[in-house]
């Protein structure tokens, strides 16, 4: 039985239950439940802190988990992203009150504040600066207003928290991250328990991002439809019962369909639809 380790709070859980629920999988209905048997697809989910994760898959007891890239590369745990699961987009940045520094050289001397210390340590080791770390466990952004530190390292989505809090951002991002899938460094890539629960969390990916569309167009305008419709392998094309006319049917990103839809009609296609994908494999 496959044992994947599943965020239990904070960001990562309700997208990451979400999508395992969309791939097929049982899961948990209230948020004290902290293991759950899924015997139908032979797979169980621990509920953990998305921090712990990485540490539990790297010791071999879990197979697989789902954590963000910043928590696992935090951890310095000797585990691996196999898949990217497209939720939870984050930067990791530095911010401090406008004029303070102009960019991390000038952070000698100072203290950094973040709940990233492994990520922030690394990085100025890197960059060959000295200054102080100081561990919180959260709301970093109110450690400047308070004098704990001229600096904080953060997770930065929208920007919201840092203009807050009175704050910029200084120097590039120092990653960028996303909800992931890990597994133990080395651990066998072609274990069929887990080639089968990525190619299901591939498939909600590909149904989440791409719509199904059919037209009818004429034969003549078959190959500049094509062209906006290239679909992933080859569309399929069907005759009509009125001659000269022909169904095309393709997938197409689902970001780019009204667009498409637009120009297939200019083309002259009719009887133009979408409709969702709810699962797939490729
Ligand atoms: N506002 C946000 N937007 C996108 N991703 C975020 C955001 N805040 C945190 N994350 C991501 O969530 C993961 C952190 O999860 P974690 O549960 O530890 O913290 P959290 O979501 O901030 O929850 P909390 O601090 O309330 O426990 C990281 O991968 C981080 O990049
Ligand atoms: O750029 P934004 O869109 O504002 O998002 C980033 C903020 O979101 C998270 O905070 P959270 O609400 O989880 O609180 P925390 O600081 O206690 O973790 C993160 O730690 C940042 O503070
Ligand atoms: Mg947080």
């Amino acid at each position: 039985m496959l044992r994947i380790a599943v965020p239990n709070k904070g960001s990562l859980s309700g997208p990451a239950s979400a999508m395992l629920h969309e791939a097929g999988y049982k899961q948990r209905k209230e948020s004290k439940e902290l293991v759950l048997v899924d015997p139908d697809n032979e797979v169980e989910f621990f509920y953990l802190r998305p921090r712990d994760i990485a540490i539990y898959v790297s010791s071999g007891k879990l197979d697989i988990g789902i954590t963000g890239r910043d928590l696992l590369l935090d951890s310095g745990a000797n585990a691996e992203e196999i898949l990217e699961l497209g939720f939870a987009r984050s930067t990791f940045r530095y911010a401090t009150r406008p004029g303070t520094a102009e960019g991390p050289a000038d952070f000698h001397g100072m203290t950094i504040a973040t709940s990233y210390e492994g990520i922030v340590a690394k990085h100025l080791a890197d960059q060959g600066i000295d200054a102080s770390v100081v561990h919180l466990d959260g709301a970093v952004e109110t450690a400047v207003q308070l004098g704990v530190a001229q600096v904080i390292a953060d997770v930065v989505e929208t920007g919201t928290s840092l203009r807050n809090a009175g704050l910029e951002v200084i120097g590039e991002p120092i990653l960028t991250s996303e909800a992931v899938v890990v597994r133990r460094t080395g651990a066998s890539a072609d274990d069929p328990e887990v080639q089968r629960f990525l190619r299901r969390l591939q498939g909600v990916l590909v149904a989440r991002s791409y719509v199904m569309m059919d037209y009818d167009c004429r034969a003549e305008h078959l190959e500049q439809a094509v062209a906006l419709t290239p679909g992933l392998e080859s569309p399929t094309v069907s005759p009509l019962h009125n001659e000269g006319w022909v169904a095309v049917r393709a997938m197409v990103p689902a970001k780019d369909a009204q667009r498409i839809m637009d120009d297939l009609y200019a083309l002259g296609a009719r009887a133009i639809l979408t409709t969702e994908i709810h699962a797939c494999r490729l």
